[in-house]
């Protein structure tokens, strides 16, 4: 077995910045101070700002599964210079480490629509991680990692906003990442929450009990800092950035810089399956088709565990086919195919709507490819095909995520079209219906504990026992497996526990109390969530949406995740 990191120094020694040796640097960074006021960034990957540290750092949480794949010891966290680190003070590191924490800017596309507006100068030069800075890059287990502090302070993208990540925001995000690396899907991760009782920030929020979709009060909120970590967070917006320049030969190092930020993204994210000795054509027409494989079983995923990535712009899409951005998401309760957790998100973001936004989101990222490869025409068209395909494959991987919730080999329109109409007309639990029908239920009865009204009308109930009935024949029909043996393999497929927002909503306003008891509960039970647990725990989590929280701001919706 290998020997655990055990101390802060030893840690350190484990630095190795790759985008060092291969991007480059803001050259106005240094003649730009401190960097942490919003400016201009005209050329460059990335730009080198000092965190800003939170007063007396309060631990509330770490994450034990990620410690243990990284080879971190929990004795780190006794150490203050660790501490120090995860929540922003750079001055215990070793000098080699001090002075190379850094921001990248990144463009931004909604929907597939290029935007410069909200750029505060409207050329996308002001865009990109305004409160988000990386403090470390190392290999551990021979992995390479990239660690992001959100919320360590103003950056020359901070458009004049605070820098900073309040707690809420932050609870929300360190157990969804654990969560949903525990449902088995591709994601950032989480490291270390802390909080402070120093700083204070204003943020819009609702009054108490409201229905109002807008926000109605600013409220104070406490500052916290969650460290990320993943194999690294380029963006299809940062590739559109450089695309952008490049395209429009904004200044004289555009395409090259472009070219320097392909070559790395597919070095950090994609060196297993791309050969380093391929031309750069080649290269850019497999990663197109290989991010292409992991976007769309992303999103296949993120819809058979209920995810809504509320805001699924091209700066939210990790280039590397991972979730990210963990701020206005919502699990799926009450089963409908156009929720949207988030009010400023749109009809294009919601629940079902995933796939397309997906495309658009594709679209930019082959838009932003194209630059290096105009020159051949057989290119252009391979890429353009790549493009064509998406509907095609994400189709496919939707039908097949569709009929594994159901336990079948081959996904049928029909079965399917009646179900959702079904679990519409009835309004069902989206998890505990998926994880009741992996019961294999002998009549609807059995799905009952899933439905949020009673059903009473017979023309209801004989729909459902007939739906129950040509699944089952079609089951049968469909596997030689026994009933046990699916109904196993169906409960690895819908899981029994997912993060529903009233359930965080207890564990940040505890913690805003400075009880952080539920945190680390939700921690445990949330990162097994196939499994069954106590009854205790199935009785307070495997629960429905109460009653009291429909409609309610700030729980069945949300206007602000920062
Ligand atoms: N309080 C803030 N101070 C400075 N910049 C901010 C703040 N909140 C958001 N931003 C920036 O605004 C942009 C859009 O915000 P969005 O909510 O998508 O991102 P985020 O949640 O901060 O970050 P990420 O995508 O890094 O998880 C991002 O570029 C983000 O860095
Ligand atoms: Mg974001």
């Amino acid at each position: 077995m290998k020997k655990n990191i055990e101390t802060f120094e030893e840690l350190c020694t484990f630095a190795d910045y790759s985008f060092v040796k291969e991007l480059n640097c803001d050259p106005e960074a240094k003649q730009n101070g401190n960097n942490k006021s919003s400016r201009e960034v005209y050329s460059g990957h990335y730009v080198n700002v000092e965190p800003t540290p939170i007063k007396e750092p309060i631990y509330i949480s770490h994450s034990k599964n990620f410690f243990k794949e990284l080879g971190f010891s929990e004795t780190l966290l006794k150490e203050d210079n660790f501490i120090k680190m995860f929540s922003a003070d750079t001055s215990k590191l070793p000098e080699t480490i001090k002075n190379k924490t850094w921001a990248t800017g990144y463009a931004l596309s909604i929907y597939g629509t290029e935007y410069y507006a909200q750029c505060p100068f409207q050329t996308g030069n002001g865009y990109g991680d305004g409160r988000a800075i990386s403090i470390f890059e190392a290999v551990l287990n021979n992995k390479r990692w990239e660690f992001q502090l959100k919320g360590a302070g103003k950056t020359p993208y901070c458009r004049g906003a605070d820098g900073r990540a309040v707690l809420r925001s932050s609870v929300r995000e360190f157990l969804a990442q654990e969560h949903m690396h525990s449902l088995g899907i591709p994601t950032s991760r989480s490291l270390t929450l802390f909080t402070s009782k120093k700083e204070q920030v204003l943020r819009p929020w609702f009054r108490k009990e409201s229905y109002s979709r807008d926000p109605e009060v600013m409220i104070e909120e406490d500052v916290a800092i969650t460290t990320r970590v993943a194999s690294s967070f380029i963006r299809v917006g940062q590739l559109e950035l450089f695309g952008r320049r490049a395209r429009k030969h904004e200044h004289k190092d555009a395409l090259k810089e472009l070219e320097q930020l392909v070559l790395h993204l597919i070095k950090r994210e994609y060196s297993e399956t791309i050969d380093d000795n391929l031309n750069l054509e080649k290269k850019v027409l497999l990663l197109a088709k290989q991010f292409q494989d992991r976007l769309t079983s992303l999103v296949a995923n993120w819809i058979r565990v209920g995810y809504c990535q509320g805001n699924f712009n091209s700066d939210n899409c990790a280039a590397g086919g991972f979730t990210l951005d963990f701020g206005p998401f919502g699990f799926i309760e009450m089963f409908d195919p156009n929720y949207q957790p988030w009010t400023g998100g749109g009809m294009h973001f919601s629940f079902f709507n995933q796939p397309q936004a997906a495309q658009k989101n594709f679209k930019s990222f082959c838009s932003a490819l194209k630059p290096l490869i105009i020159s051949n025409l057989e290119s252009i068209k391979e890429l353009e095909k790549i493009e064509n395909d998406f509907s095609v494959i994400m189709q496919s991987k939707i039908e097949k995520m569709w009929a594994s919730k159901l336990g079948l080999i081959e996904f049928d329109f029909e079965l399917f079209n009646e179900l959702i109409n079904l679990m519409i007309e009835t309004k069902v639990d989206y998890t505990i219906f998926f994880r009741e029908l992996s019961n294999i239920p002998k009549d609807m009865t059995e799905l009952e504990n899933s439905f949020y009204t009673n059903i009473e009308n017979e023309i209801i109930k004989s729909k459902w026992n007939s739906w129950l009935e040509k699944w089952k024949a079609k089951l049968k029909a469909n596997s030689q497996k026994k009933l046990e043996e699916l109904s196993k393999q169906m409960k690895l497929i819908n899981p029994k526990y997912t993060l529903r927002e009233w359930i965080l909503v207890d564990a940040y306003k505890k913690a805003q109390k400075g009880d952080y008891t539920l945190i680390n509960e939700l921690q445990e039970i949330m990162t097994n969530p196939y499994s069954k647990q106590t009854k205790e725990i199935e009785k307070r989590y495997y629960s429905k949406k109460p009653s009291e929280f429909f409609g309610i701001a700030g729980v069945s919706h949300v206007s602000c995740s920062s």
